[in-house]
């Protein structure tokens, strides 16, 4: 994912979902008494998520810094959000081997909304999650695709010669818990294994209506990471096919013209942790390892 001003404006699902998730859990994050909080956000892409949900929940003399693996999404965000006060962008793969020094051990919170389905080594990441936190404590607040039909067409669209070449690495591509029977237990099993004392994992299972095809294509175009492999005048043809895919497993409603819809049933982990025993949603959890997994997994 590379095409930041792509992704800036057809990232309606990733908007909504942040949207609903940062509501709910605002009150529930631990804000330091000083207003001195330091938050750290992972893939924050073009940066629109984390200046229109994140930043405003922020206190005043709150320090913000977003990051990305990608230098195209942190150079996009840095120019479009870097004037405002407290708030930098920087580089970071968030499942690298070692941290860089002036970012670990820093923050009170860290958040990460669709980021982390694209992270093979979900334990390494979430080591480093772990890791950015302050010795003394903090808390973090993760949603991301645990599955998504997407990943379905990716599969059977490699199976077609015309894109097999560019597609051969698919799995890297595909969420580590699209396959698991049970996200929920297999999520909260990694948090328990880097060492956060408590926490309370969700799978939430939601659908999204696209209205019309081109919405659709617009927002596959946005994180599709085999487009970028192929030559440009194959796009819509990709494209095209992607659509007969899904068209193939009845997520379409209506006919074709202008009140055709595309459901995306998908299932989303947002999961709430802390490093130090405390309280969740105010009642107090016996350390060690009360853990809560709600939701149909
Ligand atoms: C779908 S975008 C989400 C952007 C933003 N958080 C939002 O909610 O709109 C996913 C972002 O994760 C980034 N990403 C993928 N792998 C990553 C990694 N290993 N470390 C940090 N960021 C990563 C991508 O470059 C991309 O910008
Ligand atoms: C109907 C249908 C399958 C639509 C495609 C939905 C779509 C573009 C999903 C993208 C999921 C994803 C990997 C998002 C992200 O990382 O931001």
């Amino acid at each position: 994912m590379n095409q930041a001003s792509l992704y800036q404006h057809a990232n309606q699902v990733q908007r909504h979902d942040a949207k609903l998730i940062l509501d709910e859990f605002a009150s529930t994050l631990q804000w330091r008494s000083d207003g001195e909080d330091a938050l750290l956000d992972v893939g924050s892409g073009s940066g629109n998520v984390l200046m229109d949900f994140v930043r405003p929940l922020l206190p005043i003399r709150g320090q913000l810094v977003g990051t990305d693996i990608s230098s195209q999404m942190v150079g996009y965000a840095s120019k479009h959000y870097q004037r405002e006060e407290r708030t930098r962008f920087q580089v970071l793969d968030i499942g690298c081997e070692q941290l860089p020094e002036e970012l670990s051990g820093r923050f009170d919170h860290v958040t990460s909304f669709y980021c982390l389905h694209w992270v093979q080594n979900l334990k390494g990441a979430l080591g480093n999650i772990y890791n950015l936190l302050k010795p003394e404590g903090g808390d973090v607040l993760l949603a991301f695709l645990a599955s998504n039909p997407v990943y379905e067409v990716y599969k059977i669209l490699k199976t077609n010669e015309k894109w097999s070449t560019y597609m051969q690495d698919v799995e890297q591509f595909i969420s580590p818990l699209h396959h698991s029977l049970n996200p929920g237990e297999e999520f909260s099993q990694l948090l328990t294994d880097v060492g956060f004392i408590q926490h309370n994992v969700e799978i939430r299972n939601e659908v999204f209506v696209y209205e019309g095809v081109r919405t659709v294509k617009d927002n596959v175009k946005a994180i599709c990471p085999f487009l970028e492999r192929m030559p440009m005048d194959l796009h819509e043809e990709f494209l095209d096919d992607f659509i007969d895919v899904v068209i193939s497993m009845n997520l379409q409603q209506g006919e074709k013209n202008e009140d055709q819809k595309f459901l995306s049933p998908y299932k989303l982990v947002v999961a709430y942790a802390r490093k130090t025993p405390e309280f969740v949603n105010n009642v107090f959890l016996e350390p060690p390892h009360q853990n809560l997994v709600k939701g149909i997994n």
